[in-house]
């Protein structure tokens, strides 16, 4: 089996088609306006939610059938019709045109999957089963779901200040490195959750505490909890 290979892509401004106005279509539109993507869609049917981020200019979607100049000067494309023949025409297209595809019926068309994602603020933990089985996707996704909840998104938020504010007061490697393992403890995540509003004044005032006691040392620290 080959394996496929992971990348996190930047989609911004790049143009992206969808073929497909149905349930699937919406799903994977609604994804690539995530990641700031031009969407046009191009389908004579669209979801209410497909109708509704058309008129408010959030993709354009063209209400006709499929034509393969469509695929011209499009960076990705995703064939979601209901229509298996139609799907391979757009994954024909789109091979000639040398892009990148993604055929929601028929996993060895595609040149890219999409994996199942928690989205956490910048964290984003994507699970994929090769195309196998992705109810399997879907089920992993929602038990890393409970382990991995929304406080998430602030501590890495903090995580990054923190790590911004090391960088620039710690010079040396050992200590950010001691530091950075006591931030990485379970403690942070749990003020995270508990005591959202107080985390980062207790975060900053720990590392600046920390910094200064290794300060007063010459550079070494014993890593105390803060209280
Ligand atoms: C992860 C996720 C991402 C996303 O789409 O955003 C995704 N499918 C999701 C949901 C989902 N998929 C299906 C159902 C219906 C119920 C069920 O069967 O469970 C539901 C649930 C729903 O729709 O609600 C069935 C299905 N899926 C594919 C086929 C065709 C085939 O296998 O032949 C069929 C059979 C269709 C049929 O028989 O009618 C194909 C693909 N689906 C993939 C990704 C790619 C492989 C990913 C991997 O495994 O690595 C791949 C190959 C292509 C692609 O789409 O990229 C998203 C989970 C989001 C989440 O986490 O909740
Ligand atoms: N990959 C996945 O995650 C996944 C999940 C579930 C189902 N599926 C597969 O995806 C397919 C689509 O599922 P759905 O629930 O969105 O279907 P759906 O029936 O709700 O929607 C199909 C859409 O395709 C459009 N369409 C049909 N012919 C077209 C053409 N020639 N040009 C442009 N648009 C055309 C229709 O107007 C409609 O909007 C299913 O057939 C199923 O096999 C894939």
């Amino acid at each position: 089996m080959t394996q496929r290979y992971a990348m996190m892509v930047n989609l911004k401004g790049r143009p992206c088609l969808v073929v497909g106005g149905g349930k699937v279509a919406e799903r994977k539109a609604g994804s690539l306006i995530g990641s700031g993507a031009c969407v046009k869609l191009v389908s004579p049917s669209a979801t209410p939610r497909i109708k509704k981020w058309a008129l408010s200019g959030k993709i354009e979607w063209i209400n006709r059938v499929y034509r393969k100049e469509d695929n011209d000067n499009q960076f990705l494309i995703i064939a979601a019709t209901n229509d298996k023949n139609v799907n391979r025409q757009v994954h024909q297209a789109a091979i000639l045109r040398n892009q990148w595809i993604n055929v929601v019926d028929q996993p060895e068309l595609c040149n890219f999957m999409v994996p199942s994602t928690v989205r956490r603020g910048n964290l984003q933990i994507h699970i994929s089963t090769n195309g196998a089985c992705p109810a399997v996707a879907q089920k992993i996704r929602q038990d890393l779901e409970e382990i991995y909840g929304t406080e998430y998104e602030l501590y890495l938020d903090l995580m990054q200040e923190m790590r911004k504010i090391m960088r620039k007061k710690v010079a040396d490697v050992c200590l950010r490195r001691q530091l950075l393992k006591e931030l990485l403890s379970e403690q942070w995540v749990d003020l995270c959750r508990k005591e959202s509003a107080e985390a980062r004044e207790k975060m900053l005032n720990w590392l600046e505490k920390m910094v200064t006691d290794s300060d007063k040392k010459g550079g070494s620290v014993a890593c105390g909890r803060w209280s």
